[in-house]
């Protein structure tokens, strides 16, 4: 993307998000301000209803904030109208689920390509082989999803996130569908991506999933109560353990 090359990759300036209802308010974020540094993996962990969906649908810019600011490389998202933020949002985020999302029907280089053909873009082949190649799946272009393991299917999910060259991957427990192995596979590949350059702002509940980032992030009632930096499983384990029992 060309954008401002000096700007964090994602920055959230005192984000508040408050839903309302008949029921009441709730107050998911509260005056939320971070940057993530371009190529920085940061994790992002918290109790249940701590705001950790919330933010990772606004700074994806799903949803707006109720107060405060969101900019992606740059760019703020409060300046594009609906149909700029859709077409922003296509060319400078990507998504990594839980579930892979795979059409079965397709190969996992149709899978790749498929975001840049539904958008109407040329198929580059060149760059969906690249992004199959940077993901260790090169030689098993030609196979469907039922022929792949659960990590090599995670492998195709992250190489279509790759393809579209993003400025940032958000992932969404990104390996709480795989064993702890193949786990480790997905969460090396993450963290090589990242020293390549890539950011990656990823929510998990997996403490061994938060080691492999630079920074772990702590959430609690909707704002930032804490950060690790390349800190170990057992030492996101016990902070986890501390904000529970708050
Ligand atoms: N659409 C909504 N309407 C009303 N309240 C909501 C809505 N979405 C989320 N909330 C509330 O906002 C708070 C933050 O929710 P959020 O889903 O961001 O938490 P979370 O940390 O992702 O939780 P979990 O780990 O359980 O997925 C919670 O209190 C939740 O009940």
């Amino acid at each position: 993307m060309t954008q401002t090359p000096t700007a964090p990759a994602v920055a959230l300036e005192s984000v508040t998000r408050t839903y309302r209802s008949r029921a009441g308010s709730v107050h998911a974020l509260r005056g939320l301000t971070h940057a993530f540094a371009r190529g920085s993996f940061t994790a992002i962990m918290g109790p249940s209803g701590s705001g950790k969906s919330t933010l990772l649908q606004i700074a994806a810019g799903l949803d707006r904030p109720s107060h405060g600011r969101v900019t992606i490389g740059g760019t703020a998202l409060d300046s594009l109208n609906e149909t700029a933020l859709t077409r922003f949002r296509r060319t400078s985020m990507a998504f990594v689920f839980q579930s892979y999302n795979l059409l079965d029907a397709l190969t996992a280089f149709d899978n790749v390509a498929l975001p840049a053909r539904l958008a109407g873009l040329r198929v580059d082949r060149a760059a969906v082989t690249d992004a199959l190649d940077r993901v260790g799946l090169r030689d098993l272009a030609r196979r469907r999803p039922p022929e792949l393991s659960g990590g090599q299917q995670q492998r195709v999910a992250i190489a279509r996130a790759l393809h579209g060259r993003p400025d940032v991957i958000f992932a969404d427990e990104p390996t709480g569908a795989l064993d702890r192995n193949t786990g480790r596979e997905v969460l090396a590949l993450l963290r090589a991506l990242a020293d390549g350059g890539q950011t990656i702002v990823m929510v998990t509940h997996d403490p061994l999933a938060a080691s492999y980032a630079d920074e772990t992030l702590f959430l609690a009632d909707g704002q930032i109560v804490g950060r690790l930096h390349r800190a170990d499983a057992a030492a996101v384990a016990s902070r986890m353990n501390d904000l529970e029992r708050r």
